[in-house]
Parts: structure tokens; sequence; C-alpha cells
């Protein structure tokens, strides 16, 4: 089936936990995880005086004058924590795609509570995975407020990735063990006012799908947002509803359905140029990631003589690794 619109779901019947209740929401968020690959959640119970902090926090670092900001620069390439400065990545070049790099600054942290000295978080095998997060000093209020909002979304992940179990008619804790020690990233992304028009081919976020097991939005409506592509080869808007989140499913639960579930293209497109001034736009996105060790291997429920296995089974973490180097290769532009 093809969509013109981003369904919205409330999910308050599964949080619950009634049977009936958790079944409903499953088998809405299945069909919609099936013909479009998003949805938009209402009833999530993360309390909105947090949402609106996290963002106030955001809004006041990237406020603060650049070489501030530097100071918290992302150590390298493949360690995603700190600040990346404008035009400093290109999703697109996820896809091998040379477009002029992205229209966007971001700050973005990583898991936040890293036992200390256990050979899984620091030995070779977790590379950067569990690298330490990079606060920057003002505002002094956004460690612990964007402390708080990554368990909540830790916390809301582990209902969704439950609700996903279900809805494949596998145990409803199937992927507790592969997300018991997920190596996350919350990334707040600021879109600026446009004083300039972009470059040919350039946007606020080049077409790409995401790459670990699913994201969780907080948009702001600004001209100039998020952008979903259907089957028809149609790019629908997402648009913004007030106190919800968007939610997508990303390439490693496309591989572990073996395409049953899309992890859809989107974007974030410019604002129209009588718009471009006052359409500063900030998302709060959080990519949730299973475990580096997780093998994500083709769900027996998805594959039979007439559907072939189509993805070699990968690791969590080599997935993401491989992405993350090509998405900052912006000289590569
Ligand atoms: O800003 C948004 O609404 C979405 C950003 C996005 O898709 C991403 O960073 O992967
Ligand atoms: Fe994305």
């Amino acid at each position: 089936m093809t969509l013109k619109a981003v369904p919205v779901i409330d999910i308050s019947p599964f949080l619950k936990g009634t049977p009936a209740g958790k079944q409903k929401v499953a088998a809405e968020v299945g069909r919609a995880c099936r013909d479009i690959g998003f949805l938009v959640i209402t009833g999530h119970g993360v309390p909105e005086a947090l949402i609106q902090q996290t963002y106030d926090t955001a809004k006041a670092f990237f406020d603060l004058p650049e070489e501030e900001k530097m100071k918290v620069e992302r150590p390298s390439p493949d360690q995603v924590r700190g600040y990346s400065p404008l035009m400093g990545e290109g999703l697109a070049y996820s896809l091998d795609d040379k477009t002029p790099p992205d229209l966007k600054e971001s700050f973005s942290i990583g898991p936040t509570n890293v036992p200390a000295g256990a050979p899984y978080y620091t030995g070779p095998e977790a590379g950067p995975h569990f690298a330490p997060n990079v606060w920057p000093a003002s505002p002094s209020l956004l460690k612990p407020v964007w402390t708080e909002y990554f368990h909540a979304m830790e916390n809301l992940s582990a209902q969704l990735m439950a609700m996903f179990a279900m809805a494949l008619d596998l145990p409803e804790d199937f992927f507790e063990d592969k997300i018991d020690k997920h190596i996350s990233m919350l990334r707040a992304l600021n879109y600026p006012d446009q004083n300039t028009p972009p470059e040919p081919g350039q946007m606020r976020a080049g077409a790409h799908s995401d790459y670990g097991s699913l994201t969780i939005v907080r948009q702001e409506e600004a001209p100039g947002g998020l952008e979903v592509l259907n089957d028809d080869g149609e790019w629908v808007p997402a648009k913004p509803v007030p106190g919800a989140f968007v939610v997508n499913i990303g390439d490693l639960m496309m591989q572990w359905t073996n395409d049953t579930w899309k992890s859809t293209m989107h974007r974030v497109v410019n604002p129209p140029r009588d718009k471009a001034l006052g359409s500063r736009r900030i998302s709060l996105v959080f990519f949730h990631q299973p475990n580096y060790d997780a093998m994500v291997t083709c769900l027996d429920s998805c594959h039979d003589e007439n559907r072939p296995i189509k993805y070699a089974p990968i690791s969590s973490g080599d997935h993401l690794k491989s992405k993350f180097v090509k998405q900052t290769s912006v000289e590569a532009a």
C-alpha cells in the first residue's frame, strides 16, 4: 500500500500493559513499519518539561560563539561525541551520493553510565562505541538534562522494540539481550536560517536511511522540514505533531526482517526562499543501536523458498562504523 501520510499511533494502551491493548498497538505499529517505515507516536509518557529542557539547552549551546563550540569538537570521524560544525558532514554520503555537505550543525552524546574498567566496554572490541562523552562547560544544565533525556529515550526504545517483537510474532523479550548494552546516540541538530541560497543539490540533510534499529525524533515546526519517500517515489512531508515523536525503522531492523519492514529514505529539505529567514529548526534525534556484538541475522519468520535471505549477517557495531566514516567524508564531495 502506498501511504500519503505518516500514521499517528497512540501507544499508551501498550504501556498500560493489558494483553488486548498491547496486541492492538503492536498490530498498528507493525502495519506502519511494513507500509512506510515511519510512524508518529503519542501517549509515549515522556514528560513535556524534559523534552522542552533538552531543546532549550541544545538551543543555548548552538547560540554560543563558534570558538566556544569548537572546544568540544567531535574527537574523530568514528567517535560521534560533541560538536560537528556547519557543513561538517553529509548524510547522503552514507549511500555514496556526492552532494555538497548538509546545512546543519550538531551536538551528540553516547551512553552515559558506562561501567568503569569492564573489558566489554573498554577493551579493543568496544572500539569507539563507549567513548567518553564530551560535555560543554555552558550551558551547565545540558549535562544533567541530556543524561535524563537519554535514559527516557532508552526506555522508550526498549518498549518500541517489544512492540516490534510482538508485531513480528516473536516473544516480547526477543530483542532484550540484543539491546541491554546498546550503543545509541542522542543528537541535537541545528538547521540555521538560510541567509544565502543553498548550492545546487545541497540540503538541510541529504536523502538517507538511518543505520540502527529505530530512531526517535522530536521535531520543531519550521519551514523546511522532514520528508519521507513512499512506495510511489513521492516525498511525503512528516509534519510535526505537538507533543508527539516521529519514529522510523533503521537499516538493521530492515535486515532483521529481510526487507519486510522498510528503512525508508528521508531527508530534510530547505525552506522556500521567501521563508528562509526565520526558518531555524532544531531536532532532537535518538538513534537506537543494538549492542555492538549483537548479530543481525534474518528472522526465521521472514524467509522461505519464495523469499530468500537478502543480507549476510552483520554485527551492529561493524555496520555502524562503516556508515560513520562515510558520512564525515566531506572532502571527498
Ligand atoms: O531533523 C530531522 O527531522 C531528521 C534528521 C535525520 O533524519 C537524521 O539526522 O538522521
Ligand atoms: Fe535520518
